[in-house]
């Protein structure tokens, strides 16, 4: 109604113009004109009218046509893909996005199925979708995917039917994207709560803050037990710092650890866990996550032990077989070469095996072997190998050997525990074994060989009768043949009275005076002449004979010191060595030395007592308690060798030493060496701080007294006043003066 108003209106106004326009160039229109005329001015009006219109009407398409061109431009060049589809599903119109969406030319898609281009699955979805766009009301949506050269694209369709219900505009949008996004986040958070792996995820600060169930299952926390808590939440305890640094280190530096530790789970048990963390970072470099994932692999490293203890491991006594052993010699080997050392293989082997177990069965011959393998443990360091290559073989390493006293120390102790019966079951049987020794590099450099070597001097070692031990090399067999001949002659030696006594001044070295000696033990051997302490001290301590010996020579210096005192000099003093045997021996009796010196009517002064730092450094409590009673009973204490050990002042002061004696390897480059001099100085200088008189031992010219004496030293005492003699040649030393300021 109102158009036709509206209409009406604008007819209205366009005749009123007309007639205006007419008006303005012709006659006026009057009652007086002829029809005639009336009909021409009619004509006119309408014409003018038309004229109008037409224009009109150019206006209004040219208006239509620039908004058609700019539609079609914003269709065509829209970054949306856009078709125009029919309610059958054929295009009519397509933009350029929709053309590069379906890499088709525009030309060859309008007048075609849409269909054509869905993936087969989703054909009815497609169809169904187009129903509802042109039955429904409003904009449609779906997602299905497209066949674009053979590529299945994920789009998400959005259509509208439009006014004449004939076709719809529908827009598309590629979200292939973010449905592969979407489908590995649902695949993560799958896998995430699916997996047999325990995982953690923890922040920037190191607090948790996601879990799997399987942290839960393995750990025993749950997610809100967990979640907040430190990941220190599982730390067992059973690494140290260096470990954890370690870890830091590679994790600030690499973003990844992988490795074995000891984790705690919430009921206190320990499992071992291979646990490996990542790193997430944000764009800016900043640490956002730390993931790790870790699982239980405490049976795995279970069952791995016990492959590795089966192939490396004799089962009957637990001991390193063969392939180990070799391995371990071979490693051996390498260290002493690098570290410029020697080291010795014992080859043993039971004498009468075979006997043993051919009368009394493989089962008790099986628990001798493992009663044998804690015998010979026992008799070696921690450090050194023992191992069982087979039946009633044994073989040991001894490394980082730096004297062969070791060796025979370790070859006699097994010799000695074979002494003893075994007990097994109700049968007492005694066994005893063979030993064949080498030494690396002086016998072979190579493993083979060296075992080889061991193995032939063991079998000379049971050709001489068994339950001794051989070396490959001659000289050392002939050594240690010498080495067996003393010990068993040193048996008999105070017996027979072979020992006696010679003593050395100590020499005021300011005043020249002698009020002091050491006394040190000479062996008169009845073949062989004189042998030195040197060589026969050490096979003393290794057999216990040192505890007799030392008693005898503190007898004999007692005996002498009383006579010098009333004879020379009233405060006359004797030092007697006291070996590290001696004081840990059970045998020792202290306040025996004291009590024999009360009974000599003489003051604990008149014996000093020389100990080696070597004591002081292991010093046990029995050590301890010996030398406060030295301390108490007015014994004095003299700290020989100083200098060559592990000098330490603490020892010093609290051990209330009351001699220092520096040793001769010092002293005897005073002259010529500035280092060695220096040293003596500092010694001299610090002794006298901390109370203590000063010996140098082994002074040997005029040169090495002058400094001393000028460095502070107290006393003196080498072969420039005399070497060590017997008590009367020492009298001599009482009377008169020499050239060694005597
Ligand atoms: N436990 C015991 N040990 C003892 C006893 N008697 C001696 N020993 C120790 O034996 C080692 C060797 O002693 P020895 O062969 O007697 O050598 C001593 C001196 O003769 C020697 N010396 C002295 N002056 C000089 C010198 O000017 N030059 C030089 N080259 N050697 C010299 O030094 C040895 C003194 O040793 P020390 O005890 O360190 O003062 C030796 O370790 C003795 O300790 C004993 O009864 N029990």
């Amino acid at each position: 109604m109102k158009k036709k108003h509206d209409r009406a209106k604008e007819t209205k106004n366009l005749r009123q113009f007309a007639e205006q326009v007419i008006s303005d160039n012709l006659v006026p229109v009057t009652d007086t004109l002829t029809d005639e005329k009336k009909l021409v001015h009619e004509l006119l009006v309408h014409q003018v009218e038309l004229v109008m219109q037409n224009e009109a009407l150019q206006e209004a398409r040219a208006t239509t046509e620039i908004a058609l061109e700019r539609y079609t431009e914003l269709f065509d060049f829209a970054p949306t893909a856009y078709f125009t589809l029919a309610a059958d599903g054929g295009i009519h119109q397509a933009n350029f996005r929709g053309e590069l969406l379906l890499g088709i030319e525009r030309g060859k898609i309008v007048r075609k199925q849409f269909i054509n281009h869905v993936s087969g699955e989703y054909r009815q979805v497609f169809k169904r979708f187009l129903e509802t766009v042109f039955t429904g009301e409003g904009a449609q949506q779906c997602e299905i995917t497209l066949q674009v050269g053979g590529i299945p694209i994920w789009v998400s369709i959005e259509a509208t039917v439009d006014a004449s219900r004939k076709t719809c505009l529908a827009s598309m949008i590629d979200i292939s994207e973010q449905k592969r996004n979407v489908q590995e986040l649902q695949l993560a958070a799958t896998i995430y709560l699916a997996l047999d792996e325990a995982i953690m995820v923890a922040d920037a600060n190191n607090q948790i803050i996601s879990v799997n169930e399987a942290f839960t299952r393995l750990t025993g926390y749950t997610a809100a037990e967990a979640i907040n808590q430190s990941t220190s939440l599982l730390k067992s305890g059973r690494q140290n710092e260096a470990f954890y640094q370690e870890m830091w280190h590679l994790l600030n530096t690499t973003g990844h650890w992988q490795g074995e530790i000891w984790n705690l789970r919430k009921n206190g048990g320990e499992f071992i866990g291979w646990l490996s963390i990542s790193t997430i970072y944000s764009d800016t470099g900043e640490v956002v996550h730390r993931v790790a994932m870790f699982s239980d692999i405490t049976d795995k490293k279970q069952t791995e032990d016990i492959i590795r203890k089966q192939a490396d491991f004799d089962l009957l006594t637990g001991l390193p077989n063969r392939r180990l052993f070799y391995d371990r010699l071979q490693q051996a080997i390498k260290k002493a070469k690098r570290e410029g050392q020697k080291l010795a293989v014992l080859f043993l082997d039971l004498d009468q095996f075979k006997d043993i177990n051919d009368t009394l069965g493989h089962e008790i011959g099986d628990r001798l072997l493992n009663e044998v393998a804690q015998r010979l443990d026992a008799c070696i360091r921690d450090s050194d190998t023992l191992a069982r290559p087979g039946g009633d073989e044994f073989i040991i390493i001894l490394d980082n050997l730096d004297e062969f006293n070791s060796i025979e120390r370790v070859a006699n102790c097994i010799l000695g525990s074979m002494a003893l019966p075994f007990q097994l079951e109700h049968e007492s049987c005694y066994v005893s074994l063979s030993i064949g020794i080498t030494l690396f590099p002086d016998d072979a450099v190579v493993v083979d060989e060296l075992v080889k070597k061991a193995d032939q001097a063991m079998y000379a070692a049971k050709r001489q009768g068994g339950k001794r031990f051989c070396y490959f090399a001659p000289s050392m067999q002939a050594a240690a043949d010498s080495r067996l001949r003393i010990t068993n002659d040193l048996r008999n030696a105070l017996a027979n009275q072979q020992f006696w006594v010679a003593y050395q001044p100590i020499v005021d070295l300011a005043t020249g005076d002698i009020h002091k000696a050491e006394a040190l033990i000479r062996w008169q051997h009845p073949t062989q002449g004189l042998i030195s302490p040197a060589e026969f001290i050490p096979i003393a301590e290794d057999t216990g004979m040192i505890v007799e010996i030392g008693e005898w020579v503190f007898h004999q210096a007692a005996k002498q010191v009383l006579k010098w005192r009333s004879k020379h000099h009233p405060h006359f003093q004797i030092s007697v060595n006291k070996s590290p045997v001696q004081f840990e021996s059970q045998h020792d009796n202290i306040n025996g030395w004291f009590e024999h010196l009360q009974h000599l009517e003489l003051p604990g002064a008149s014996i000093t007592v020389e100990i080696t730092e070597g004591l002081l450094m292991d010093a046990s409590s029995i050590v301890s308690e010996k030398l406060l009673i030295y301390r108490d009973t007015g014994m004095q204490v003299s700290l020989d060798d100083f200098g060559t050990g592990y000098s330490s002042m603490s020892y010093l002061k609290k051990f209330d030493i009351d001699y220092l004696k520096i040793d001769q390897s010092f002293v005897r480059n005073v002259t010529t060496d500035s280092t060695d001099r220096t040293l003596c100085e500092t010694m001299i200088m610090m002794a006298h701080k901390l109370g203590m008189k000063v010996i140098a031992e082994g002074i040997e010219t005029a040169e090495q007294r002058d400094f001393l004496m000028q460095a502070g030293c107290d006393y003196g005492q080498g072969y420039l006043f005399s070497r060590p003699v017997p008590a009367e040649e020492f009298e001599l030393l009482f009377h008169p003066r020499n050239d060694t300021g005597l």
